[in-house]
């Protein structure tokens, strides 16, 4: 589908209907690309791209694209941000020349600050129904994603950006202590919704989950390998060459039996939302719209904000 319907189509909701494409996780596995592709065949137009978030560039010859979050200053996951995240994870999915994404971000220190708190603060039930929605499509298309996606985390990802890298494949990180990760909603008085907490189980087990979750723990990056919830740590300069070997080991097996796995391992996680999608945003809804919440949330951007000066 061309970017223009696609942007059309999703509209300022955010969301693609889901009667527009068959989730990537229903989807029957693709023949990969080269010989076994008829002579002649032009392949889809997106070798690169990029718009005021997010930055793709596909190498057609490894079907590898590398997609840069750069959406200063700390790569927050605004409406904006997560609208045109769904729409480059969608175009590369539909380019039958793609077949692998690593996902990196170009700010220095920071993978992703999480969810935008501003999109959560004092905002209408309309737009709490918008935003929530986005975040339900992003997880929906990366977690579901039939491409082997790698998260080479080069800085900081709490909550929201954690996620990110939960719903990859595989995760490296820059072996820096004072980078972090974790799902550290409670810190902010909030709560992680089950999908979040299925990921999250789904990756280090259910007593690390547990145990990290209800404590709303950032892990400095040694303690995230310890813990299973990045699979890797290796210098900062290294990190990109890690992704790219990572992505060929991953790539050198046969893709339809990679992707028949991958949807097996994770079908029941994406169908228990797709299943209770309107359910999730009410609850969303009513949850944000408490007064105690509201204030919670704006008494932790304060805290950023003093924490700077
Ligand atoms: C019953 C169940 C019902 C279910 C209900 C569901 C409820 C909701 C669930 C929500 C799920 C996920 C939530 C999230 O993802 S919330 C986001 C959590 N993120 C964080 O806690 C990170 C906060 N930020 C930081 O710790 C630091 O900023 C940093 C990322 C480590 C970077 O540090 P820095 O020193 O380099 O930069 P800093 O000066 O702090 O920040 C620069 C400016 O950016 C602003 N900012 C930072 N993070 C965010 C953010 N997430 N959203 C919006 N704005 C952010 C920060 O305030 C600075 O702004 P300014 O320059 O002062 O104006």
């Amino acid at each position: 589908m061309a970017a223009a319907t696609l942007a059309r189509r999703i509209g300022r909701s955010g969301v693609l209907p889901l009667c527009c494409r068959l989730p990537a996780w229903d989807r029957a596995a693709r023949p990969p690309p080269g010989p076994a592709q008829p002579p002649g065949l032009p392949l889809a137009p997106c070798r690169s791209f990029s718009n005021n978030k997010i930055q793709v560039e596909l190498d057609e010859s490894s079907g590898v694209a590398m997609m840069k979050f750069k959406s200063p200053p700390v790569n927050s996951l605004s409406l904006e941000f997560l609208t045109e995240f769904s729409i480059s994870l969608e175009k590369l999915e539909n380019n039958k020349a793609c077949r692998g994404v690593i996902i990196t971000s170009a700010l220095p220190k920071i993978f992703s600050s999480g969810l935008d708190i501003t999109e959560m603060c004092g905002k209408s039930i309309e737009h709490y129904t918008e935003f929530w929605r986005a975040v339900q499509e992003m997880w929906l298309r990366l977690y579901g994603s039939n491409m082997v996606t790698v998260a080479a985390v080069n800085g900081s990802s709490p909550a929201g950006g954690c996620l990110v890298a939960l719903s990859c494949d595989y995760r490296i990180m820059a072996e820096n202590p004072k980078f972090s990760i974790g799902l550290n909603e409670a810190q902010l008085g909030i709560v992680a919704p089950f999908w979040f907490k299925d990921t999250f189980v789904n990756v280090v087990g259910h007593r690390i989950a547990e145990r990290s979750l209800q404590l709303g723990s950032l892990h400095p990056a040694p303690e995230a390998l310890k813990l299973g919830l990045v699979d890797e740590l290796v210098p900062e300069e290294k990190l990109m060459e890690k992704a790219a070997a990572v992505m060929a080991q991953w790539l050198a097996l046969p893709d339809h039996a990679r992707q028949l796995t991958k949807t097996m391992m994770r079908k029941a996680v994406l169908d228990r939302l797709v299943a209770h999608r309107e359910e999730d945003i009410k609850n969303f809804i009513s949850f944000v719209s408490k007064e105690s919440i509201q204030k919670s949330l704006r008494m932790y951007m304060e805290m950023l904000k003093k924490r700077k000066s």
